[in-house]
Formats: C-alpha cells, structure tokens, sequence
C-alpha cells in the first residue's frame, strides 16, 4: 500500500473528517428514501466504516474512541487518541432537524488539542484552529437538550434568569455557544467522552470557560468513556453558573 498523505495536518485531518463524515450523513438522508430508525442506524454505521477508514490510512499508528466502534486494546494508556462521534444527535438526525453534528477530537495527554465540529445540515464546520473568539454580546439564553432541563441546567436558568432553548446534539447545542446564539450550555445526568470532547476542544479554542459541574477541568481518554457532567460558557457568567450548580436549590 502507498503510504498515506504525508502533507495533511492534525488540524487539517480534523476538519476534513467533520466534513466528510457530514456530506456522508446528508446522502444517507437524500430525498428521505429512509426514515425512522432505520436512517439513523445506516448513518452511524455509515459515517462511522468511513472514519476508521480514513484514520487507519493517515493516522494508523493513534488510538481511537469512537462512540460507534468498540473500545478495544490500550487506548487508555495511548497518548495520542482521536475521540469520535461519527453522528451526535441520531434522533434528532432520524427526525429530519438541523441539530446533529459529528465531532472529532485529536486529545493528547487526555486534552483536546486539536478538534472539529461540524454541523452539515447548517452547512457549517467549527475546527479549533480556525475558530473567532466568543465574544459579542450576552443573550440570556441557555441551550438545553430537547428532552428537558437537566436537575442543574435548570437551576442555573432560574438562579440567572436564563431562557432555555432546546437544541438537540451535544456538539449543536455547544456550538450556539461558540456562535454566541447561547450563553451556556449545562448538562449533568450522563454523556460520554465521544459527546462532548470534541464540542469542548471547540470551545475552549474560542476562549470560552469548559469544566466539570465542581469547576475541575474536564481531563478525557479515562478507562471508562463515561463524561457525565461539564459546563460550557461565556467566561462572564462562569462563576455565577459554578455557584448556581454547586447550591442549585
Ligand atoms: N443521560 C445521558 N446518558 C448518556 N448519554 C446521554 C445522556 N443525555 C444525553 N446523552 C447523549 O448526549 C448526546 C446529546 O443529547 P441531547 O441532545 O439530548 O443533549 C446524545 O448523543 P447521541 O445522539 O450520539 O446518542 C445523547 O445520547
Ligand atoms: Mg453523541
């Protein structure tokens, strides 16, 4: 086999992957001649056979952690490991919306150095390298999953005064945020690292505060994927947010 592309950089391998994976996901979803589950199974297995694909051929020698893949080997003790959601947002995906999203992360040492997001149905793509700093005027919005409030989201947006939007996919909802569509985004309750690596890995390019609920830094590639809880915000509000979910009641 030729070796693969010497040229392409982190960064650019990134984004090329969000992107990619994204016009896979579009075509799955061509003329709705799928629907239901089933739309949402092809484009997981999909963009995901196309991921590994890629990365076997430019990054054979990375560990990954793909939410659609199974977490085999050493992974836990690789430096270098790309953690990958091929679609965040399957239902969202599988309901015909714009809020899904792939994510992709390069972490090293367990931080994110180099990430993409993008949004293909909004024909957006958010990469780390490139992103402009979040920095225009507050909007009082906090973005919330469709399915509801978590116990803390909602705390900080009766303690800030906060209205929820509902947006589904991690990576969306993170992104309102980097737009500066949203002030916030809080989840507790449960996720994995392939659900907001990435999101985070964008935000904290663009100078935004990301931690755990109790203000640790969110650290990834752990044995266990599970990342349950973080915050995501203007930097502004960050301490009156930590306050609301360290009393929330
Ligand atoms: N309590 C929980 N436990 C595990 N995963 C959760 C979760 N709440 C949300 N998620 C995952 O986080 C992503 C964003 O969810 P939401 O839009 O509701 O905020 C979804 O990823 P997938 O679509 O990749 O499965 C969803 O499955
Ligand atoms: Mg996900």
């Amino acid at each position: 086999m030729r070796p693969s592309s010497p040229a392409i950089s982190d960064a650019e391998l990134a984004a090329a992957i969000a992107e990619g994976a994204g016009e896979i996901l579009l075509g799955v979803r061509h003329r709705d001649l799928l629907d239901g589950r089933l739309i949402g199974d092809v484009g997981d297995a999909m963009a995901q056979a196309w991921i590994s694909t890629v990365l076997s051929r430019h990054r054979r020698h990375d560990a990954v952690l793909s939410e659609e893949a199974e977490d085999v080997g050493d992974r836990a003790t690789a430096e270098r490991v790309w953690i990958i959601d091929p679609l965040d947002g399957t239902s969202e995906f599988s309901m015909g919306t714009s809020d899904w999203a792939v994510h992709v992360a390069l972490t090293v040492d367990g931080h994110p150095e180099v990430a993409a997001v993008s949004l293909p149905a909004k024909g957006e793509v958010f990469r780390s390298d490139h992103v402009p700093p979040a920095d225009g005027p507050l909007t009082g919005r906090l973005a919330v999953s469709r399915y509801g409030h978590s116990y803390h989201s909602a705390a900080v947006a009766d303690r800030l005064g906060m209205d929820a939007v509902r947006i589904g996919s991690a990576g969306a909802k993170a992104m309102a945020v980097v737009r500066g569509d949203a002030d916030a985004y809080v989840h507790s309750g449960g996720q994995y690292e392939w659900d907001n690596c990435a999101p985070v890995g964008v935000a904290l390019a663009a100078g935004l505060h990301c931690s755990r609920l109790d203000g640790r830094p969110i650290v990834y590639n752990n044995p266990q994927p599970y990342m349950p809880d973080f915050i995501i915000c203007r930097p502004e509000i960050a301490d009156a947010v930590l306050d609301a979910v360290a009393t929330p009641w």
